[in-house]
């Protein structure tokens, strides 16, 4: 896939990933959720010349006690359930490139094993004595900020520096939007090729001056979603402020972002209790959207995550970032809301 984008930003992005990928250096790509961080490592590895594959490990999505062994491999018989030997991520990457996802969750006693196999180039598998050469180029991404991980004790300063001889910034999509009309066509191909069955929406002036006035908190993702949202509600005409607004769920008064959050705090079902919440309420939400979405296929699970992105995102601005006004004025207990922007990388 290629990363879209005529900005300045992305150019550079674009000039520093040129000049960076035949090196065997390690690379740590930084940059709010959904911006693009992924397809970044993508490039540096395919524009590196290795061999191998790139294999990746989201460090957030595996439980801290299967992290090691995801990483390392184990002997058979090294824990209960290790039935076979089986080598680590490092040894898979050999000869390509290691990308380590969201390494600011990486937990701390694994941090320092990971410095070994950086400084070594060897690993040990779990169960096991013996080092194992490993060739690999490693690439890390997190939308954290690691300095201040750092200054919390959270995270090794050895390790922050090993990792990041390169650092490459992918900023968020409200700052680059010189690069909404590529991204908007980029991504309307994929819908073309997808093999959704979906015709891509139109998008006109109206729509667009409307688009690059919000704010995007889940950047190219949110947009890509929108977008598939879009093709599937809005499928016989272009899509105009108005549509727009209504996609995004926002209120016609854009001045008032109070408004705005009240208004659909009153729209929207609650996402808690997503799998208990009536059918009358789903009906009313969708009824909002100005059709009968369950006509079409519908992703129920992207259109509700985008929803609690927006209005937290919304409650912690008019809240000024205060986490107790937020979690009040969401009616949420406030560690639900810090997992929620935990999950959604809201910071
Ligand atoms: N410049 C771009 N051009 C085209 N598609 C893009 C671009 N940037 C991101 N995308 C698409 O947006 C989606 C999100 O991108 P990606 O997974 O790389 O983001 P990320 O920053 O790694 O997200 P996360 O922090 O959640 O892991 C993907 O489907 C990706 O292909």
């Amino acid at each position: 896939m290629l990363i879209s984008g005529s900005s300045k930003s992305v150019s550079r992005l674009l000039n520093d990933i040129k000049n960076a990928a035949p090196y065997k250096v390690n690379a740590l790509i930084v940059g709010p959720t959904g911006a693009g961080k992924e397809l970044v490592a993508q490039y540096l590895h395919d524009w590196s010349n290795r061999h191998g594959n790139m294999v990746s490990v989201n460090c957030a999505a595996i439980p801290r006690e299967l992290l090691e062994a995801e990483l390392f491999g184990h002997e058979k018989g090294a824990f209960t359930g290790a039935a076979t030997r089986r080598i680590g991520r490092f040894e898979e990457a050999a000869g390509g490139t290691l990308f380590l996802d969201e390494i600011g969750d990486m937990p701390l006693e694994l941090q320092s094993k990971i410095l070994r196999v950086i400084e070594t180039k060897s690993v040990c598998r779990v169960g096991s004595n013996k080092e194992v050469h490993v060739d690999f180029r490693l690439i890390c991404a997190t939308h954290q900020n690691i300095q201040d991980k750092v200054k919390r004790g959270e995270f090794r300063e050895d390790l922050m520096y090993r990792i990041s001889v390169i650092v490459l910034d992918v900023p968020p999509l409200k700052d680059r939007i010189e690069d909404f009309p590529d991204l908007i066509t980029a991504l309307c191909n994929q819908i073309e090729t997808d093999g959704s069955g979906l015709t891509p929406p139109t998008v006109n002036e109206d729509g667009l001056r409307e688009m690059v006035s919000h704010s995007w908190p889940g950047n190219v993702r949110e947009l890509k979603n929108f977008l598939q949202r879009a093709a599937v509600l809005y499928r016989d005409a272009p899509i105009n402020a108005e549509t727009v607004r209504r996609l995004l769920h926002l209120n016609a008064d854009r001045n008032s972002e109070q408004n705005a959050l009240l208004q659909a705090t009153s729209e929207i079902p609650d996402v808690d209790s997503e799998i208990e919440s009536d059918s009358k309420n789903n009906t009313d939400a969708f009824e909002n959207v100005g059709l009968n979405v369950l006509d079409y296929g519908f992703c129920l699970k992207g259109f509700l995550s985008d929803i609690e992105t927006e209005l937290i995102v919304a409650a912690l601005s008019v809240e000024n970032h205060n986490i107790a006004g937020t979690a009040k004025r969401l009616a949420l207990n406030r560690t639900t809301l810090i997992a929620k922007m935990g999950k959604y990388g809201i910071k």
